[in-house]
């Protein structure tokens, strides 16, 4: 080692600390690069974030090729630094002991500070700028080195293994609920109506259809045995372009008719019972329990709008459409926008709202924010009647998820009215905002 000057060692020294920090800010960069806008790039044509992709790829390489280039070259600054300060500090008659220790704590601080803190702290901060130029050596490194790289892995899951620790396949696709707080940790990047629309369609496939369908009892529908007149009226007055047409009963269905084509008819003067029967559309029929994305898809892909909703008997429980269903994605949009409650909903002047019973949790929920349980019966009527087991009497009070209820009005085994009390409404504001 004498041949070789001591400036010169000083200068390769400096040269594997640049080396050691270049190694510490490229891994740094690669693990901490967002994937999402990564594959993006990737997707875009750059292609630095094709290159740090590719590495990405197998995360065991990338990091076993950088680890093992960091290592040597820190062990090979150690023992040059160890060199110099000998040479130089037994100049002052320090015994080799002391050297060595003097040059130990040295290179660790400096180390520290630019090979370590330093790069990593910079490349945490802008791991692009770092990783995607730094990619290109690491790449050429990994050819070179493939090999070691390769038997080091080797060796270290060997050892994983003995201790009883499985290699896992890493897997970063997101998931329903991780993909939520992506959408929620975005906010300013999207609008609020935005992220507000794409978690309620991340949430189309925990509503299925009975959650949003109009009851069978308020399906505006004709009966084509009622009076010629009566159905007549009927079709002119009907506030829905597609009236359902039955025979007597209304699980006895025969189709939907168009308005469009009952006026038609009307105008022509042809408008009869055969001809009604004639101009009917056949009923796109859904199975209770389908979820709503996948009834969104369906309706799709049958190039259908409207369809009934039956049970495994194929009795008719509703009525869903398309409408109905892209309403629960710009679902916000209609209701809270809305400052005067719908026509279900009257607030009394003591400040407590007078509901119509048969009202849908959903609807009453999305419309008041609350939160009353929605996995069990569609209606304030229904839950409050499982809820007491019986069907209560007028003026009956009771507390319900948090909810201070009192029933107004009881009639054919019904609750009609319920009076809600705003001042028991769980503070969720206080508690959950700040
Ligand atoms: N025959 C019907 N009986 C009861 N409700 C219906 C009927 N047809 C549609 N609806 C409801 O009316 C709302 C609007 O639906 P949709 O827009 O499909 O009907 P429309 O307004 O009558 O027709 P269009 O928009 O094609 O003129 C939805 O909530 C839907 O469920
Ligand atoms: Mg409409």
């Amino acid at each position: 080692m004498d041949a070789i000057s001591t400036s010169a060692l000083l200068i390769f020294l400096l040269v594997l600390i640049l080396i050691s920090a270049y190694f510490s800010g490229s891994e740094t960069a690669m693990m901490t690069l967002n994937r999402y806008r990564l594959r993006h790039l990737a997707g875009n044509g750059h292609k630095g974030a094709k290159r740090a992709l590719k590495m990405l790829d197998r995360p065991d390489r990338l990091i076993g090729l950088i680890l093992i280039g960091n290592n040597l070259v820190n062990i090979l600054a150690s023992s040059i630094a160890t060199i110099i300060g000998m040479r130089v500090l037994t100049q002052y008659n320090i015994d080799e002991a002391a050297s060595i220790a003097i040059t130990t704590g040295v290179l660790t601080v400096i180390i520290l500070i630019f090979a370590e803190v330093t790069p990593k702290t910079y490349a945490a901060l802008h791991p692009e700028r770092i990783a995607f130029p730094s990619s290109l050596l690491l790449k050429w490194l990994l050819l070179l080195l493939l090999p070691l790289v390769k038997g080091l892995n080797i060796i270290t899951s060997g050892f994983l293994r003995l201790l009883g620790i499985k290699s896992v396949q890493t897997n970063d696709a997101l998931s329903q609920e991780e993909l939520r707080t992506v959408v929620h940790e975005a906010g300013a990047l999207i609008p609020q109506r935005h992220q507000e629309m794409l978690l309620s369609i991340l949430d189309l496939e925990k509503v299925t259809v009975e959650d949003i369908m109009i009851a069978r009892s308020d399906i505006y529908a004709i009966n084509v045995n009622d009076d010629f007149k009566l159905i007549n009226k009927q079709v002119t007055q009907s506030p829905h372009t597609r009236v359902l047409v039955y025979r007597d009963n209304i699980d006895d269905v025969v189709g939907f008719i168009h308005l469009r084509d009952a006026l038609r008819l009307q105008s022509k003067e042809q408008f009869s019972k055969s001809s009604l029967l004639r101009a009917v559309k056949e009923i796109y029929f859904i199975p209770e329990g389908t979820p709503l994305n996948v009834q969104l898809a369906n309706f799709q892909q049958n190039k259908e709008r409207i369809g009934i909703v039956v049970d495994e008997y194929g009795d008719i429980q509703g009525l869903v459409t398309l409408e109905d269903i892209l309403e629960e994605i710009v679902g916000d949009f209609t209701t809270s926008m809305i400052t005067t409650p719908s026509e279900d909903i009257n607030v009394q002047q003591d400040g407590s709202f007078l509901i119509d019973a048969t009202i849908n949790i959903r609807d009453l929920n999305k419309e008041m924010k609350w939160d009353f349980p929605t996995d069990g019966p569609k209606t304030l009527n229904g839950l409050i009647i499982e809820y007491l087991e019986d069907i209560p009497v007028a003026n009956t009070s009771l507390r319900l998820a948090d909810y201070h209820i009192e029933v107004i009005e009881v009639a054919d085994n019904m609750i009609k009215s319920v009076r809600i009390m705003p001042n028991s409404l769980p503070s969720t504001n206080d508690t959950e905002d700040d």
